[in-house]
């Protein structure tokens, strides 16, 4: 798909143009090279665990990051030597949502090419985000209303309604990837659920609930 403008996307049914984004995004994302991958990943680390919510956390929900994704390889193993207890995402048969538990980055592998990496434990189910304090998201672009694209799954959409109301979500992304809400508005349909914050290699950006 050849990249759309403002005007075209906005033509367009919400699904179809989040789907015109996500595949520019993911381009784009694939220019990237690992070492500037690898500085972003410690510069979301470092901005992570200055956050006053992740002080006070036992236990916070991170996705496990795939190659070309916002790096949490470092803050998940930071995380867990500080003795947080690290839920990651589980798929489980027909992409079924559920969690385990961090115990080292020697368990944590890919089952599959291109599936996120996930911990070898016991799968622990959906209600088991309930217990995180601060949840880490995955998001291809966020805008400054809070609205946040995913990968098209609608997994953290479903995932996210077993969360506790006052655990902040974070969204980490790309700095390029925040868009302004009120020029470039992202698609938003009924079922998505907005962030509480915006973490960019370049900073932390709190968003209206
Ligand atoms: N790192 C990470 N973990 C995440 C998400 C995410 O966006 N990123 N998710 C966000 O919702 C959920 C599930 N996301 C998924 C991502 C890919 C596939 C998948 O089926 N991948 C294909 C290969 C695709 C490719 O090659 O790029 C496969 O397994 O065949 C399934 C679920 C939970 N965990
Ligand atoms: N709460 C929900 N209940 C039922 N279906 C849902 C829910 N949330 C999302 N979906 C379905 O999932 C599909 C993908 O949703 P969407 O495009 O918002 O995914 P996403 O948030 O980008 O993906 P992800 O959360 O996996 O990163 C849609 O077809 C939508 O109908």
């Amino acid at each position: 798909m050849t990249p759309m403008s403002d005007s075209s996307l906005r033509a367009l049914e919400p699904d179809e143009a989040k789907a015109h984004l996500r595949a520019s995004i993911r381009r784009d994302r694939l220019q990237r090279s690992e070492r500037r991958r690898h500085e972003a990943a410690a510069a979301l680390r470092d901005l992570v665990l200055g956050l006053p919510s992740i002080q006070e956390a036992r236990c916070v929900s991170v996705y496990a990051s795939r190659a070309h994704e916002p790096g949490t390889d470092l803050l998940i193993e930071a995380l867990h030597r500080r003795g947080v207890k690290v839920l990651i995402p589980l798929l489980g048969d027909g992409l079924q949502r559920g969690w385990g538990v961090y115990h080292g980055v020697e368990d944590l592998v890919e089952r599959a090419p291109g599936r996120p990496p996930e911990p070898s434990g016991d799968f622990l189910p959906s209600a088991t985000l309930a217990e995180a304090d601060v949840i880490v998201v995955p998001a291809l672009a966020v805008d400054t209303s809070g609205t946040r694209l995913g990968q098209g799954g609608g997994w953290y959409d479903r995932a996210l309604m077993e969360a506790r109301p006052a655990a902040p979500v974070v969204a980490l992304t790309f700095a390029n990837e925040v868009h302004d809400a009120r020029e470039h508005p992202l698609p938003r349909e009924r079922h998505d659920l907005g962030v509480d914050m915006v973490i960019t290699p370049e900073g932390a950006f709190p968003l209206p609930a």
